[in-house]
């Protein structure tokens, strides 16, 4: 069974608190979209979720498998697209999963297209599919839905939607509209509190950027 909870968690990043005291637990079939300003901390808080960030205090944890999404696309430029992808797939054991990953986010017929000649839409809509593809429980997605066009993001939606019946989670992190069902919001925007921008000011003048 497929869950990711924080609890209490705290994250410092460049020498300053980002958030702090964060807690919100997604069991099977479970969504959130996590809000805040530019900076916040919401790409920190999937890379924290991922365990590519380690939290600064408090709890993380996962059941199942995690798949993250952001703007590191990771595929070789050099490959045909399909090719690209597979190498993932194969990674993740998953190579039966890849077609119906590409079909799903609508790029089953740029499968011979070098990864390097793609657009950037093009080039998101793959990321999203190696996610797809990779059968992980858990799917984290940075700003899922920037270069996207209206068709994409509504292919999005059904791919989480169809992910979350049959018992996924979905953490997203957005500026954008991106429908997701019955999803909760984590929002930053409290914890970039005064105090934080004390210890960040702080912070620049300790490393001789006070006249910023
Ligand atoms: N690789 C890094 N090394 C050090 N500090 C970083 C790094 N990446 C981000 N930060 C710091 O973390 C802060 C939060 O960045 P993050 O990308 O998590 O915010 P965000 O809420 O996702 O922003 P945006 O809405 O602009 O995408 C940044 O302001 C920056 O100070």
């Amino acid at each position: 069974m497929s869950s990711l909870r924080f609890d209490d968690v705290a994250c410092w990043r460049g020498g300053r608190l980002l958030f702090e005291g964060v807690s919100f637990a997604l069991g099977p079939g479970e969504a959130a979209i996590v809000t805040g300003p530019n900076g916040a901390g919401k790409s920190s808080l999937l890379r924290v979720a991922a365990g590519l960030l380690e939290a600064a205090a408090g709890t993380v944890v996962r059941e199942g498998m995690v798949a993250l999404a952001d703007e590191n696309v990771a595929l070789d430029r050099d490959l045909p697209l399909k090719k690209a992808l597979r190498f993932w797939a194969r990674l993740d054991r998953r190579g039966d999963t890849l077609p119906a990953a590409m079909e799903a986010m609508g790029i089953a017929h740029l499968a011979p297209v070098p990864v390097r000649m793609l657009s950037t839409g093009q080039r998101k809509r793959a990321a999203l599919a190696r996610v797809i593809a990779s059968g992980a429980d858990i799917w984290l997605l940075d700003e899922p839905t920037n270069g996207l066009d209206a068709e994409s993001v509504g292919r999005l939606e059904q791919a989480c939607a169809a992910h979350q019946t049959a018992g996924g989670i979905v953490l997203a992190a957005t500026h954008q509209g991106f429908a997701l069902a019955s999803s909760r919001s984590v929002n930053l925007s409290p914890f970039v509190s005064s105090e934080v921008e004390t210890r960040f000011s702080t912070s620049l003048e300790a490393n001789g950027f006070g006249g910023l």
